[in-house]
């Protein structure tokens, strides 16, 4: 156990107004203190380091120079906002990060004052920093916003949508492009190149650092006619950036990590600007902690670790055990059919198929973080013949689901959509929880919606996805390890449509839809042990449904409870509309739909957040005795 950092200069500024009462001078000593409180506390929670440690320096300089929190600092996806967090009042509970009661991972409107707009998602930061600028105009309320985006959130096509509407609005918009060089893994893509390209011009970054220098010791009012010159020089060496191109003043690059650069620019865009400004800052993701500047992923998602030496508590949790399940299983099957591609939105370890690219890198496509693009880049695949597996956490889905509707399931096109993270994922909270999936997608006539309820099941889902071209084809699993059943070499061809009875029974009828099988199996033993003799069923598919089981488990027991992962509209609803059209629902068949309550659950762990959701096999069982209209009977402790 380390001792914490000794932080004289931090202990002087818990609240930016604080910090603003600091020398420049003093402030390059706050930003190491800021940086060992950082690495100190994560090294306790865990969570996202990497992108916090590159813009410890740029969070000192917006809060010195902005009169936050009336100005308005936005940080795009938010992951790296526990330094922003530790200036703005939140310190003494920066080591409760992404634990049950305590801080969030990102930035959250009801967290602080100092957090204008909630994130976790990429790619919002400068649509929301015009709707705040606009309000600013339209109300009179002068104030700066500034969105801080990075290098990864800006190749979204949202990011284009928003700086083409704040061009044309001519809206006094702050952006900082937060250029690290890095998403999770490595960039992709074009805007990735041509940044390096705006970055790496010795020429081009002479002349402007001279016009930029120039502009900088210039009184006030001769900084215009110097901003011309630059204006001039920048436009005739590079013809202007993409940026200018959308209507922004575009400054940059500059050192992200120095703030002599960066409290004069950041001071001269705030006194000089009146229209859309892009400042380009160079950093580094892991600064200043060597294991992390070491690391591939420079850190950017860790477990607790040894500050000394960098070591994690355990292999970074970012490719769980189903993910392993479903990557291996799919070189499996690519093995055997050469249409077999996979396609990713800037998320290869977290969806597994970095582990694909290894083995098929022709077939491997990170489109970079767009998953609209991704989706209709998968159709395209389709629609000639190839079979796409479009591997998209259940969260990330949501932002192509048009395309999905649209350019998948209209037309009907055979995309495989492996949908991870499904169901409560734990610290990253309510923003990644995957809610939503089974409903919006069961809800699409022709779909085939499945649910694996452990790590054999998902293998066989693979291959029977891998199998299945007559439209599109989704299966869900959750983030984590698998239970540890007996793995098949390769997958079985599942019949579409068909679930499965996994115990029976006579009285209560327990049918899971995804991984929540293992509580009903729970759940199971312990109603036998009241005398409620109990079959579960795994359903396995939401659509189309087993009607046949369905039927025979309503005809043949008392109570039917269905149990999964999912929000309200999802599995469950699929079955109620079935029992009641197929008027299984008349002769008084008990119906009990366990389902995510209808609210948004915060960060905990996440068997505590299903605990809390009912959704374990206490929930299961409370569940049954109130359909049976019957005080729960303390269960006979277990010999
Ligand atoms: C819509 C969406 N897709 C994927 C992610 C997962 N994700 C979180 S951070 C990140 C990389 C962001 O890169 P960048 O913006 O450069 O920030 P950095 O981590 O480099 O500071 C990704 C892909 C996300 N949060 N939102
Ligand atoms: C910030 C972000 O959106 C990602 O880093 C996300 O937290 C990854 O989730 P997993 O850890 O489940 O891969
Ligand atoms: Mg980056």
């Amino acid at each position: 156990m380390t001792s914490r950092p000794v932080t004289p200069l931090l202990d002087r500024a818990p609240t930016p107004a604080e910090l603003r009462k600091l020398p420049e001078s003093d402030l390059p000593q706050l930003a190491a203190e800021l940086r060992a409180e950082l690495i100190d506390a994560v090294s306790i929670t865990g969570g996202h380091l990497g992108a916090g440690l590159g813009v410890v320096e740029l969070t000192v300089a917006l809060h010195h120079v902005f009169d936050t929190p009336h100005d308005r600092v936005i940080w795009d996806v938010g992951h790296q906002a526990y330094p922003h967090k530790i200036l703005t009042g939140r310190r003494d509970r920066i080591r409760t990060l992404r634990q049950e009661g305590g801080l969030s991972g990102f930035t959250k409107r009801s967290e602080s004052d100092y957090d204008p707009f909630g994130a976790a998602h990429s790619s919002t930061s400068i649509s929301a920093g015009l709707g705040m600028a606009v309000a600013s105009e339209l109300t009179g309320v002068k104030r700066n916003v500034i969105s801080v985006i990075g290098d990864g959130a800006m190749s979204a096509g949202m990011a284009y949508e928003a700086m083409n509407n704040a061009g044309a609005l001519d809206a006094r918009l702050i952006v900082i492009l937060n250029d690290n060089d890095m998403s999770i893994a490595p960039p992709t893509g074009a805007m990735s190149a041509y940044l390096a390209r705006l970055v790496s011009g010795p020429t081009y970054r002479t002349l402007r650092e001279t016009a930029k220098q120039l502009t900088q010791r210039l009184p006030k009012f001769l900084q215009e006619k110097a901003r011309l010159s630059e204006e001039y020089a920048r436009g005739f060496w590079t013809g202007g950036t993409l940026f200018e191109e959308l209507g922004f003043y575009y400054v940059g690059p500059i050192d992200g990590h120095n703030l002599e650069h960066l409290l004069p620019v950041l001071k001269n865009v705030r006194d000089m600007i009146d229209g859309p400004v892009l400042i380009h800052v160079i950093t580094q993701k892991g600064k200043g902690y060597p294991p992390a500047e070491a690391a591939a992923d420079k850190y950017h998602g860790v477990n607790k670790f040894d500050v000394i030496t960098g070591a994690q508590a355990k292999a970074p949790a970012n490719a769980p055990g189903y993910t392993k399940v479903f990557a291996t299983s799919l070189i499996e099957e690519a093995r055997h059919d050469e249409r077999i591609v996979a396609v990713t939105a800037a998320m290869p370890g977290g969806t597994g198929l970095d582990l694909f690219g290894e083995v098929f890198p022709d077939r491997t496509f990170d489109v970079g973080i767009a998953e609209q693009h991704a989706v209709t880049f998968a159709a395209g695949l389709a629609s000639e013949g190839l079979k796409p597996f479009a591997a998209i956490y259940s969260t990330f889905l949501q932002r192509g689901y048009d395309q999905v509707v649209h350019d998948v399931s209209i037309q009907n096109l055979p995309v495989r959509f492996p949908i991870d993270r499904a169901g409560l994922v734990g610290a990253d909270g309510a923003t990644h929880a995957g809610s939503f999936d089974t409903g919006f997608l069961a809800a699409l006539p022709g779909f085939v919606v499945m649910a694996a309820s452990d790590e054999a099941e998902l293998r066989h889902m693979v291959r029977t996805a891998a199998e299945y071209d007559e439209g599109p084809i989704s299966f869900r699993y959750p983030r984590g390890e698998g239970v540890g059943v007996e793995m098949p070499e390769r997958g079985e061809v599942l019949a579409i449509g068909k679930g499965r009875i996994v115990r029976q029974g006579t009285k209560v009828a327990l049918l899971s839809f995804g991984t929540r099988l293992a509580e009903c199996l729970a759940a199971a033993e312990e109603l036998d042990a009241a005398g409620l003799s109990t079959t579960v069923a795994d359903a396995r598919f939401a659509k189309p449904l087993d009607e046949d089981l369905i039927r025979r488990l309503a005809r043949e027991h008392e109570v039917l409870v269905t149990v999964e992962e999912g929000a309200i509209g999802g599995f469950a609803s699929h079955v109620l509309h079935f029992l009641a059209h197929d008027g299984l629902l008349d002769g008084g068949l008990r119906v009990r739909p366990l389902t995510l309550p209808d609210v948004y659950l915060d960060h905990a762990k996440p068997e505590a957040m299903y605990k809390r959701a009912g959704l374990d096999s206490a929930g299961i069982v409370q569940a049954v005795f109130a359909a049976l209209g019957q005080e729960r009977i303390a269960a006979p402790s277990r010999a």
